[in-house]
């Protein structure tokens, strides 16, 4: 009998001969030449350990909060889009598996099922991610809608005032389903002549004008905290902070956004320094294992996001597929704090990793 898929990577295999080949290289592509792609998995792998041995491990605690709410382990789940393309369940179906992890997705607004759906299908803590778009109307709505229905913060994506090219769904000529949420909201013309169906979505609808002024215009339609995803310099850091934001997300969007920006991993530290502790930290890209949760950790990111491997896990097992990613990963997690010599998310320290500047510094 053949057994299931044991790491993350697996998961990537298995959901790759079950996709559409459409629908998989839009989940696993990036930008152009996609070097982020690449370095968001190899900038992990250039960061080592200093473990720390003779240390009771005997009790793990991984548990830990974010804006005041309660996680299993600081592992969550990254908006995505599009997740009938993976299972006919969609966001609906990762719902329920972040809620049996006991632990926050973050709701896409591009999702195929919409917020009352993912609202109703069970009780946790989610927050819901939202674009700018030309029709400041639609933000309201959406806002307004996600504070009905219990959402508990507003993740502002800031890396997308148009799209980034991704060269595999212009080949594919992709073609998008329903964005749910947007029913009856909006209605555009967005069939591509001879392209990408979302990037022909995504340049009439997104506001290629916002800044850091609308992050004030935002706060005045909702009472939610705000988080910024896409931050990647400490420049951007100390304005978020200015704008008084309620945490910072360290994301590349997974390399799909702007190819030749630094691994998130590799933008982290400067972006905790910058902000010093005013306020929480989340790091995604490139996670796939619980050693690399234990490396952001340890270079002062407060929790992860993880995006295509949820994708993955929805696409070849559905909502236990799901749930099996997150469980792995908090695994691995767990496993990686007691050969560390870490008890507890509080004795992770920056003396647990070496950098490759770490090295380089050694050696003037
Ligand atoms: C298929 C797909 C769809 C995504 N959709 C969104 C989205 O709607 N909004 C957003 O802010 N980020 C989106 N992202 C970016 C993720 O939130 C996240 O930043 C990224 O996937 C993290 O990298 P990882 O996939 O290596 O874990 C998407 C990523 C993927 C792969
Ligand atoms: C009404 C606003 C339309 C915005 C189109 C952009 C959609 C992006 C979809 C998902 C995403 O972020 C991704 O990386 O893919």
């Amino acid at each position: 009998m053949e057994s299931g898929p044991v790491n993350l990577n697996e998961f990537e295999e298995l959901a790759r001969k079950i996709l559409l080949k459409m629908n998989y290289d839009f989940f696993s592509g990036g930008a152009e030449d996609r070097y982020t792609l690449s370095e968001n998995i190899k900038a992990f792998q250039r960061i080592l350990f200093r473990p720390r041995v003779l240390i009771d491990v005997s009790k793990i605690d991984m548990s830990t909060s974010l804006l005041g709410f309660k996680m299993a382990a600081p592992i969550m789940v990254a908006p995505t889009g599009l997740l009938k393309l993976a299972n006919h369940e969609g966001e609906v179906a990762v719902a329920r598996a972040a809620a049996a992890c006991n632990t926050i997705m973050v709701l896409s607004f591009s999702s195929n099922r919409t917020i009352e759906e993912v609202a109703s299908s069970c009780d946790a803590v989610r927050f819901f991610q939202l674009y700018i778009y030309k029709q400041r109307d639609v933000c309201i709505t959406l806002v307004k809608r996600a504070e009905s229905n219990g959402f508990k913060a507003i993740v502002l994506t800031v890396d997308t005032p148009r799209l980034g090219r991704r060269e595999a769904d212009i080949k594919n000529k992709f073609v998008i389903p329903k964005f749910a949420n947007l029913e009856g909201l909006l209605s555009v013309n967005a069939k591509s002549k001879g392209g990408s169906d979302l990037e022909a979505f995504a340049s009439a609808t997104l506001d290629d004008s916002v800044s850091w002024k609308d992050i004030e215009w935002l706060r005045s339609i909702t009472k939610l905290p705000i988080l910024l995803k896409g931050i990647l310099t400490a420049e951007d850091a100390r304005k978020a902070v200015e704008a008084r934001v309620a945490g910072i997300i360290v994301s590349n969007h997974g390399a799909r956004q702007l190819d030749y920006a630094p691994a998130s991993i590799s933008a982290l530290e400067e972006v905790v320094r910058a902000v010093s502790g005013a306020v929480p930290i989340i790091l995604d890209g490139g996670i796939r294992r619980g050693t690399d949760v234990f490396k952001a950790l340890a270079l002062g990111a407060n929790a992860v996001m993880i995006g295509r491997p949820i994708v993955y896990g929805l696409a070849a097992k559905g909502e236990n597929g799901v749930r099996q990613v997150i469980e792995m990963l908090q695994n691995e997690l767990e496993l990686t704090m007691a050969l560390n010599g870490c008890p507890g998310l509080k004795d992770i320290t920056r003396n647990h990793v070496q950098t490759e500047h770490d090295r380089l510094r050694s050696m003037l």
